[in-house]
This record gives C-alpha cells, sequence and structure tokens, in this order.
C-alpha cells in the first residue's frame, strides 16, 4: 500500500484542567492512517475531539503522547523551523473563512505566498490561476464584506491552495453554508482533489457531507476513533451505535412512527412479524431480491420504509420491512445468500 500522507500513531492529548481538577482527555490512543490522494472525513458530535484532531497536522496543538506524521515528519516534534516547512505542505480552511476584511479577493489569496517570501512578480499569475480554478473572476477586486457565504468559502479554498499543498484539512467548511452552496463548495472540493491528487482531511459533524464527497470516513466519540474505513463499507456495515445514529440522518429510512412505538426485542404472539433492515449495495443494490424471496420461499413482505441513494458513484439501498417471525431465519440466510446485509430491529406483536 502507498505511504499514508498523514498517521496518527497511538496519539492522547490531554489538557491540564485550572484547579488541579484532573487532566481532560481530548484524545485517547487514536491511530488512523489518512491514504493520500483521498478525502477522509472525520465525523463526530461536539466535543468528540474532531477540531483537536484536525490541529495537530498542522502542529497548532502537540500530542501528549504519541506521534502524528505528515509526509514523512514528526509534526508533534519538529522545530520551528521544520514546523513553517511542513505548514507549507498543508493548506486549511475554516468555518467562518478567516479572511482578512480590509484585503480584496486577491490580496487575501495572495497573502500566504507575501509570507512565504515569493518574488513579487510570480505572485500576480499565480493569483489569477488561484481565481480561476475557484470561479471568482468577477470578483477579483471585491472585499470579503461584498461576497456571498460560498464566494468567501472560495476564497478561503484559493487562499489554502496558494503554496500549492499536499494536504487540504477543512474545519467544518460548509457548516454556515445552506444546501445549494454547500454542494457547490463540495463539488469543487473533489474537483480540486481529483485534478490536483490532494489529500483532503475534513471534520464534520454531518455525515451528508461524508456521503457526498469522503471515500474514508472515522467516527470519533469521547476522545476515540470507534469505527473508521471506507465510506461505501462502513454504510453497508456499521458496526457502532453512534455511526448507526449518524446514518439514520443520511440513509432516508427511519421506522416508522406507527411501528417504532410497538417494536419489542422479542416475539409475543404466534403470528408476531419480525421487523427487518435491508441494505442493497454494490452490484445487488438494484437486485429484485424481495420479490424472489416471495417468489421462491413463499414468504410474504410487508415495506414499511426504504430509499435508494447512491454513495460515491455506487447505488446503495436501505428498506424496512416486516416478515413473518417464523420465516425469519430461512428469509435472512436467503437475503445474506445474496449479498444483502440484514439487521433485526424488533418484533411487532
Ligand atoms: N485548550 C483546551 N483546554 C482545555 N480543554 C480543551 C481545550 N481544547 C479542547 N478541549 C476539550 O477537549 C475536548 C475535545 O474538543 P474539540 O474542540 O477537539 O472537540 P470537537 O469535536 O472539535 O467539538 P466541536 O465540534 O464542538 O468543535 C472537549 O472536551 C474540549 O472541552
Amino acid at each position: 500500500m502507498a505511504e499514508p500522507a498523514i498517521s496518527f500513531q497511538d496519539v492522547t492529548r490531554r489538557y491540564p484542567q485550572k484547579g488541579g481538577a484532573g487532566d481532560v482527555v481530548a484524545l485517547q490512543d487514536i491511530s488512523l492512517d489518512v491514504p493520500a490522494g483521498a478525502i477522509t472525513g472525520i465525523i463526530g458530535r461536539s466535543g468528540a475531539g474532531k477540531s483537536t484532531l484536525l490541529r495537530m497536522v498542522n502542529g497548532l496543538e502537540r500530542p501528549s503522547s504519541g506521534q502524528v506524521i505528515v509526509a514523512g515528519h514528526d509534526v508533534g516534534a519538529a522545530s520551528d523551523g521544520s514546523l513553517r516547512a511542513i505548514r507549507r505542505e498543508v493548506g486549511m480552511i475554516f468555518q467562518h473563512f478567516n479572511l482578512l476584511s480590509s484585503r480584496t479577493v486577491a490580496e487575501n489569496i495572495a497573502l500566504p505566498l507575501e509570507i512565504a517570501g515569493e518574488d513579487r512578480h510570480r505572485i500576480a499569475p499565480r493569483v489569477d490561476e488561484l481565481i480561476d480554478r475557484v470561479g471568482l473572476g468577477a470578483q477579483r477586486n471585491r472585499y470579503p464584506a461584498e461576497l456571498s457565504g460560498g464566494q468567501k468559502q472560495r476564497v478561503g479554498i484559493a487562499r489554502a491552495l496558494a503554496t500549492g499543498p499536499r494536504v487540504l484539512l477543512s474545519d467544518e467548511a460548509t457548516s454556515a453554508l445552506d444546501p445549494d452552496t454547500t454542494r457547490q463548495v463540495l463539488d469543487l472540493l473533489r474537483d480540486i482533489n481529483r485534478d490536483l491528487g490532494l489529500t483532503i482531511l475534513l471534520i464534520t459533524h454531518e455525515m451528508a457531507v461524508v456521503r457526498d464527497i469522503c471515500s474514508h470516513v472515522a467516527v470519533i466519540e469521547a476522545g476515540r476513533i470507534v469505527e473508521a474505513g471506507e465510506t461505501y463499507a462502513v454504510f453497508s456495515r456499521p458496526t457502532h451505535p453512534t455511526t448507526r445514529s449518524f446514518l439514520q440522518g443520511v440513509t432516508g429510512v427511519a421506522v416508522p412512527q406507527f411501528v417504532a412505538g410497538q417494536l419489542r426485542p422479542a416475539p409475543q404472539a404466534p403470528d408476531a412479524e419480525a421487523v427487518l433492515h435491508i441494505t442493497f449495495t454494490g452490484r445487488h443494490a438494484t437486485d429484485p431480491m424481495l420479490a424472489r424471496l416471495t417468489a421462491e420461499r413463499g414468504v410474504s413482505v410487508n415495506i414499511l420504509a426504504g430509499a435508494i441513494e447512491e454513495i460515491g458513484a455506487q447505488p446503495f439501498g436501505s428498506l424496512i420491512v416486516g416478515i413473518p417471525a417464523g420465516r425469519l431465519e430461512e428469509s435472512r440466510r436467503f437475503l445474506e445468500e445474496h449479498g444483502l446485509v440484514t439487521e433485526v430491529l424488533g418484533y411487532v406483536g
């Protein structure tokens, strides 16, 4: 396998509390490889440790123990000089854009080049190229106050790309934007990833962002990574309750209210129905397996909720169905043998 762009190795970060009340453990024993050239999402709730993790990549935070390796450098152990070199390799964009209000679009984008001591004559053409890249030709000489949120984030992206980094960090970059603008900014990030081969590591609390652009995902909860892998695999077979709860919002299916109120952990009556969550993935996503279950095995299937969507370019379907409890095991075996993933949510009756 190719060398990861970023490697977190047994990283722990503690913050001492005032008054000697013991340490806050923001991150604990984090080990994670971020593949080069991919878009990786770290998803977690507020306070889970996302920002702390992201800020370690450019040395804004240092681990209490463990190592963060970026492009072969141990960031936590880096001297000020090598930290400057690492930061040229790592761009960052922010939820609230962090633009300088007294500078125009072009001047904001030029800033990192000026700081890096780039030759004046080389700055102008580079800024033009970046403005083109993010589609802000008409806004070149405007000030941040004259821009929409989406335009401001485009400036942020152009500025982050100015020094030609290999890694782009995104700190909730679309959280302050409306859904349409979010879509456009995510599309831009995906184009940049594809065209420049840039590694993107983003943090978010929205699974829709992960679904839409991340090839890899890690779920963080109370300072620990509870699940990680390729997005499609994690969406297909989530193993941790936190992942499942994040997925509920984006896979479009929830147990309907009239069923949820009656669900029990075990069947009570001889004619009870089992409520089954079925995930259809990859080449099986559009197979008519439920029709075959009925036709070939004579099992009646009661569809309660369902949706089919795309993750990456692959179809992904979720259905919630009712099946006679007495036929449950046989039906699950049939569906699983044909590549579907099933989970029993409970019983009605
Ligand atoms: N400088 C600090 N001093 C003390 N505690 C801190 C410090 N920075 C972060 N923490 C604590 O570490 C934990 C993780 O914080 P972090 O900001 O990384 O979470 P997060 O997932 O990014 O949350 P959010 O989505 O709300 O920004 C929290 O309990 C937070 O209170």
